[in-house]
Order: structure tokens, then sequence, then C-alpha cells
């Protein structure tokens, strides 16, 4: 009999509680299929929880969360909330949290399956061997850092300022480093050294620490071109390390390497196995309450969690197995379908994708 797991869920805003949804209906066929055992406990998160608690981040949330052995999350924000104060944002929450875990490493994998290379805007032969994993400092930086208004000669100024330390970007490109040594030996920082002191630093942490590495091949990549590199050559990327808002972006640009931002799972670390889950996608107002978001973002979050938090490889395997053998038989939802008119939606994909496990 296995221990029980406890995993505190937290559904948040728009397609959120959808995609959710369906990830929940795989931890329960893995429970049934391999013995596992989960407890789930919902908490409130994001707009929603400002709605009800009247802060994105309750408490009694924080502490769900922290009593948890991982935490599965949707996504948060929506127009509703966009104009509020800082402190009732679901964003504000969403960073908060991440601080107040001490979730430090956001790894963020782009695996391009072979039967999406269509869904893709790239030419099959560009995307081949795409294979890469995003690796995005996520207590740090710009988004931490103080922001202000004041009143300059011109008016209104904002000011966003950004902050790394030594220690902060040591941890992540210790991380980083350690993943490239289990996959194909390559690591790309990211920076912007040519402009920005925070980059300079962090080249010279990765410069510093690269001699203990020495069969690990580094390339220090300026953002701008990274950007068109991930474009150009993607396959030549195995490990992308770099700051908060960087990775942001980079993340959800390679997310059109496999097809959709639909697609790409993401764990959150800090230093014990200790991980919060979630896609890389937001809340899709836009597409929330019509039942045609894709969860596999979601589900595929669900094995990086028994991957990495759990050690249940072989629950891992089966969802991602399941996951390519649904799409292999030519079931798409809208985001990575060719031919609109044959989509399914959301449940019917959550359901396919149970029904794959063994
Ligand atoms: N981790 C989180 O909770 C995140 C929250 N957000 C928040 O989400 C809200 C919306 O942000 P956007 O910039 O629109 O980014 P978004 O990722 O929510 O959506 C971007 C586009 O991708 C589509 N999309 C996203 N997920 C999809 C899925 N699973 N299936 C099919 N299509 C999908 C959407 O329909 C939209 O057209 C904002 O309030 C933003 O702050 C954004 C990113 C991450
Ligand atoms: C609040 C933002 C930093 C959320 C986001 O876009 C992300 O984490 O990917
Ligand atoms: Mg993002």
């Amino acid at each position: 009999m296995s221990e029980v797991k406890k995993i505190a869920v937290l559904a948040g805003d728009g397609i959120g509680p959808e995609v959710v949804a369906e990830a929940e209906k795989v931890l329960k066929r893995t429970e049934e299929l391999f013995g596992y055992k989960f407890e789930t406990a919902h908490g409130l998160f994001g707009g929603i929880a400002i709605d009800e608690k009247g802060t994105p981040l309750p408490e009694e949330t924080l502490e769900l969360c922290k009593g948890a052995d991982a935490v599965l999350l949707g996504a948060v924000g929506g127009p509703k909330w966009d104009n509020n104060p800082k402190e009732l944002r679901p964003e504000t929450g969403l960073l908060g949290i991440r601080k107040a875990l001490g979730l430090f490493s956001n790894i963020r994998p782009a695996t391009v399956f072979d039967c999406l290379k269509e869904a893709s805007t790239l030419k099959p032969e560009v995307l081949e061997g795409t294979d890469l994993i995003v690796v995005r400092e996520l207590t740090g930086g710009i988004y931490f850092g103080d922001k202000f208004r004041r009143e300059g000669v011109q008016g209104q100024e904002a000011v966003d300022t950004c902050v790394y330390n030594v220690t902060e970007i040591d941890r992540i490109v210790r991380q980083a480093f350690d993943i490239a040594r289990t996959r194909r030996r390559k690591l790309a920082s990211v920076d912007k050294a040519n402009v920005l002191e925070t980059s300079r630093l962090w080249r010279e942490v990765v410069n510093g620490i690269a001699p203990e590495y020495p069969d690990v091949e580094v390339e220090h990549v300026l953002v701008d071109n990274c950007a068109m590199q991930l474009l150009r050559r993607p396959s030549s990327f195995d490990v992308i390390v770099t700051e908060n808002m960087f990775g942001d972006i980079l993340s959800d640009e390679a997310a059109m390497l496999t097809g959709s931002i639909g697609m790409l799972s993401s764990a959150s670390l800090g230093e014990g196995s200790f991980g919060l889950y979630e896609p890389v996608h937001g809340s899709a107002p836009d597409i929330a309450g019509q039942g045609i978001s894709n969860p596999i973002a979601t589900i595929l979050s669900v094995a990086l969690m028994f991957r990495l938090t759990f050690g249940y490889e072989d629950a891992a395997a089966s969802i991602e197995e399941a996951v390519k053998n649904v799409l292999d038989a030519g079931h798409r939802t809208g985001d990575i379908a060719v031919d609109k008119n044959s989509a399914i939606g959301t449940t019917v994909m959550g359901d396919l994708i149970v029904a794959a496990m063994k």
C-alpha cells in the first residue's frame, strides 16, 4: 500500500477549472491503474479568491499548499480584475505563492510530438529533433523588484526595478547544469549582457560555475538573438537557462514549436522535492467557458509532478504515452487542429487520454 500524497488543487480563473478537472481525472485513473493514493484538497486562488475572500492568495490557501506534498494549479487572471490595485490582482497572488513557497526554478519542457509538426507554423524539417527545456528563474528579477510611479519633469513616470543577487543566479544556474547533464549536455545561458548589469552578473556567475561542469557545452546567447534562433534552429537547443522575464517570454515562444501554448507543461521547484505544477498558459479569457481549451498542458504537468516530486516514473510515462497515442490517433482540440471542424472539446480530450492510460 503506497503512502497517501496530498495535493493542493488551485483551479483559479478562466479555463483554469476546465483544464484542472481533466487533470484530476488523470489522478483518479492513476490510483486505479498503479495503486498510488492521492488526497486532493481545493483552495481559492486568484480572481475567484479576490471575489470571495478579498485577496488573491488567502492565508488558508497558502497553508493548504504548505501542508501538501505538491500543488496543482490551473491559471489565474482575467479582465474583471485587470484594473484593480496591485494587491488585488490575481497575478500578484501568483508571484506571491511562488515566493512564499520558495519556488525559484520553473522548468518548462518544449517537446515536439511528431504528429503535431503539422500544427506548427514552422516547417517540419526545421522542427526535426526539437526537444528543449527552458529553466526560468522564478522569484527574482523585474517582476519582483520595486515598482512605483513618480512625477518627472515631463509628467508622470513609472519605474520597475530589476535586481538579482549572486545566490539567486547561482542556484538556478546549477540546477540547469544538472538538468543538462541528464540530457544532451548543452546549456544556453540567455541574457542581455551587452546592456543590463543584472545580465553581466548572470554571465559572470555562469562562467564561474562552468568549469565544474566540463562535460556540459555552454553558449551565451543574447535574448533577442535567442528569440530568433528558437525559430531558426530550435533543435540545436537542449537546456536554456535564463532570468524571470526572459524565460516567461521565450517559453511562450517555444510553445509554438510544439503547436500550441495548450501543450506546454511546467514544474516550479525549490530546494526539496515539493513542487507546484501548472500549464505555461494563462486563464485564456477569450475561450473560457466554451469547453474548447486544450487540457494537455495541465495533464502533462501532472506527469511532471509524478516524476519530479513523487518519483512515480511508471505513472508519468503512462500519461505521456497516453497523450502521444491520443494525438497519433488524430484527436485534436481546436488550438492544435489543422481542420478546425474536426476539433474535439476539453472533456473529450481528457476522457480519451484517461482511457489510453495503461
Ligand atoms: N500562470 C498563470 O496563471 C498565468 C496567468 N496569465 C493571465 O491570464 C490572463 C490571459 O492572458 P493571455 O495573455 O491571454 O495569455 P493566455 O495564455 O491565457 O492566452 C493566450 C492565447 O492562447 C490561448 N490559449 C491559452 N491556453 C490555451 C489552452 N489550454 N487551449 C487552447 N488555447 C489556449 C488563448 O485562448 C489565447 O488566445 C491574463 O490575466 C494573464 O495575466 C497569463 C499567463 C500565466
Ligand atoms: C504573472 C505572470 C508572471 C504569469 C506568467 O505569465 C507566467 O508565469 O508565465
Ligand atoms: Mg507567462
